[in-house]
């Protein structure tokens, strides 16, 4: 059977007039990496900070860790770690100094104290730093030292709330290597963010809009279960056939990629191809695979409907 690091029924959160959250149902298994996947304002963080306690919903079961929020966040504190999306550490403080008062925070004090720290900072490249000062650290830098933080006392949970905002994607791409190595260490992992190549990593992901949970899935299933079929479209003025296109109820969305147009066209038309060169003449044309962006486009919007695929 699935054991769940997070469980969730109806999770909401009202700030007066505005559901920021609205109603979300969540399962997320033991030894996995989610994904909060959506744009600014649609309630990943307000999200995480009820999951980890800091928050409390409006309406709604949620289990952490085989425990009920709210009531059992100082239980929780030690086994479930967070990453904000601003650098929370003291710019001020050297390396050095930040990990110790983290760990002093976690109870973690003399020679396991210095211990851990020596790990972490071999572990995230980290060595030779140690009397820098944090606000002098390049974004991949600062971003290794949050991560050495956030992980001080080997939490069972890790919540990281838009990660690699700051840095490059090279950065980015180390960054993703060192959660799968927590994960293969049993750590649960879930992360917010915005970009695509991002959610894609992830074992699972929620699509969030306005609240609502849009669509929930591997990232495969969502790209196969999509309600609608990509294809790409060349020729000239492409920016008149894009008008022409979204005008059309069957169209769920056209994007110019280069120098063709990506068009989504719903799964009511059967043949796509031969639909399409009805619309627009005789033009090159390939049918695609769908991508996660797609997938995006598809359950979010005007024209969207929600989705959950196992
Ligand atoms: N304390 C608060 N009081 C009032 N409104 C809030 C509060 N916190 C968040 N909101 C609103 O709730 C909505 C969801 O915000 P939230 O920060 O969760 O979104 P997000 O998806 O994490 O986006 P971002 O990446 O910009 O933080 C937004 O409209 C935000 O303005």
């Amino acid at each position: 059977m699935t054991e769940f690091a997070i469980e969730t029924h109806g999770m909401s959160k009202r700030f007066g007039e505005l559901a920021a959250v609205d109603g979300v149902d969540l399962a997320i298994p033991k030894g996995s990496i989610y994904g909060f996947l959506g744009p600014n304002g649609c309630g990943k963080s307000t999200s995480i900070r009820m999951l980890t306690g800091l928050l409390r919903p409006s309406a709604g079961d949620i289990r952490v860790l085989g425990e009920t929020l709210p009531g059992a966040e100082e239980r929780l504190r030690s086994r479930i770690g967070y990453m904000t999306q601003k650098f929370s550490l003291y710019e001020n403080l050297t390396v050095l100094e930040n990990l110790r008062f983290v760990a002093r925070i976690y109870g973690l004090r003399g020679a396991r104290a210095h211990t851990r720290i020596d790990e972490l900072l071999s572990l995230y490249a980290l060595s030779g730093r140690e009397g820098q000062m944090a606000g002098s650290m390049s974004g991949g830098q600062k971003q290794r030292l949050a991560l050495a933080a956030a992980t001080i006392h080997q939490p069972e949970l890790l919540f990281l709330d838009e990660p690699t905002s700051a840095v490059d994607p090279e950065n980015r791409r180390e960054f993703w290597e060192r959660l799968f190595d927590l994960c293969a260490q049993g750590c649960t992992i879930l992360v917010s963010t915005h970009y695509m190549d991002e959610a894609e990593r992830c074992h699972g992901l929620a699509i969030l809009e306005r609240g609502i949970k849009r669509a929930d899935g591997s990232p495969k299933a969502l790209m196969q279960a999509m309600g609608a079929r990509v294809v790409e479209v060349g020729g000239d003025e492409l920016r008149a056939l894009k008008q022409q296109l979204v005008a059309k109820p069957e169209v769920l969305s056209a994007a110019q990629i280069g120098s063709r147009l990506r068009v989504l066209v719903s799964n009511n038309v059967s043949d796509p191809i031969g639909w399409l060169g009805a619309e627009t003449g005789n033009r090159p044309m390939d049918e695609v695979r769908p991508s996660l962006e797609d997938v995006f486009v598809t359950c979010t919007g005007e024209r969207a409907g929600g989705q959950h695929v196992a």
